[in-house]
């Protein structure tokens, strides 16, 4: 493998890519019926927040698919040689809402690529500058950033956890079991085979368990927050994922007021934090 320091991908920086997609109706009727949301599917109906990870998927033919069930590396992306992919975080803030039927353009930038000694080995960031427009207005802009990992040591054990917050306004159970996470790669045409693959998940890439999505998550507790609040519209939703959850595991949905908005977080039965997020409305 090449050795891999900050100059190694700096010549990706700032490549950009532009798509157009009509908003189908299917994907967010497939989320609905995946996590029983009242959300409207017809023509004109205003897309759930955080609904964008439902459009613009890869789809790429099978045989341009990498071992991991994502496209192959190279092209837009760069072709980060570190073996294991995460969704490590999000910063979101919102123009307004889209809407089933439109017709919307999504610039993706290469913003940065960051390389960093983390606990768990060598990590490579790799931040997305992602922008939504429709009819010349902005509708939404996403950083999204991606990690890549090393191949897990045999004797690798995880990180000592955060603690999660303690001072929580609610609180709601969700077992994420596998036919949701199914469901969630479904309608996200997300092939990653951690979502899915057990023997893959536990063997290649030395997980216990097939992982939750990130985006399925911060999806979770943002309907949690709807549920829990009168907060129907957002101006930033930004989270980060501190731990895997794994399927099948009970996970903790939890938010208190801060700020202009909320702290967000999900933690595992031992109080451990999974994901934190905040909103500002
Ligand atoms: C990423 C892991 C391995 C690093 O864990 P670590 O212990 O090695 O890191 P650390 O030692 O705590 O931190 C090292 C540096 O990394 C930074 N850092 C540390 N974590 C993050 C983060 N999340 N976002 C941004 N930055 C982060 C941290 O701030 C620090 O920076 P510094 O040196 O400048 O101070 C650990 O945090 C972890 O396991 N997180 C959970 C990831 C996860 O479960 N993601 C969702 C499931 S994967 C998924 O959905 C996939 C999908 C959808 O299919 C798809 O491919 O797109």
């Amino acid at each position: 493998m090449t050795e891999i320091d900050e100059t190694t991908y700096r010549e990706w920086i700032d490549r950009t890519e532009v798509a157009r997609e009509r908003l189908d109706a299917w994907p967010v009727r497939g989320l609905k019926a995946a996590l029983e949301e009242d959300v409207g599917t017809g023509e004109g109906d205003e897309v759930p927040a955080l609904g964008q990870w439902l459009y613009f998927v890869p789809a790429v033919p099978r045989s341009r698919m990498g071992e991991d069930g994502h496209p192959q590396r190279g092209g837009f992306l760069p072709p980060v040689s570190l073996p294991r992919r995460m969704w490590a975080a999000s910063d979101i803030s919102f123009g307004r809402p889209m809407r089933i039927g439109e017709e919307v353009e999504k610039t993706a930038r290469i913003a940065d690529v960051l390389v960093k000694a983390g606990k768990t080995g060598l990590l490579v960031f790799l931040k997305i500058e992602n922008t939504y427009r429709s009819g010349g207005e902005h509708v939404l802009t996403e950083v999204q950033t991606i990690v890549y990992r090393d191949d897990p040591r045999p004797d690798e054990v995880p990180p000592p956890p955060k603690r999660a917050p303690e001072n929580a306004a609610w609180s709601e159970t969700v077992e994420p079991d596998t036919a949701l996470l199914f469901r969630y790669s479904a309608v996200t045409f997300n092939a990653h085979r951690i979502h899915y693959d057990a023997p893959y998940a536990r063997e290649v890439e030395g997980y216990p368990d097939v992982v939750v999505h990130g985006q399925l998550t911060a999806t979770l507790l943002f309907n949690a927050l709807r549920r829990n609040t009168s907060v129907r519209r957002l101006r930033t939703f930004g989270f980060r994922a501190m731990k895997p959850i794994f399927a099948g595991e009970r996970i903790f949905l939890e938010g208190v007021p801060s700020g202009d908005g909320y702290q967000l977080w999900a933690r595992d039965g031992d109080g451990n934090l999974c994901l934190s997020a905040s909103v500002e409305f």
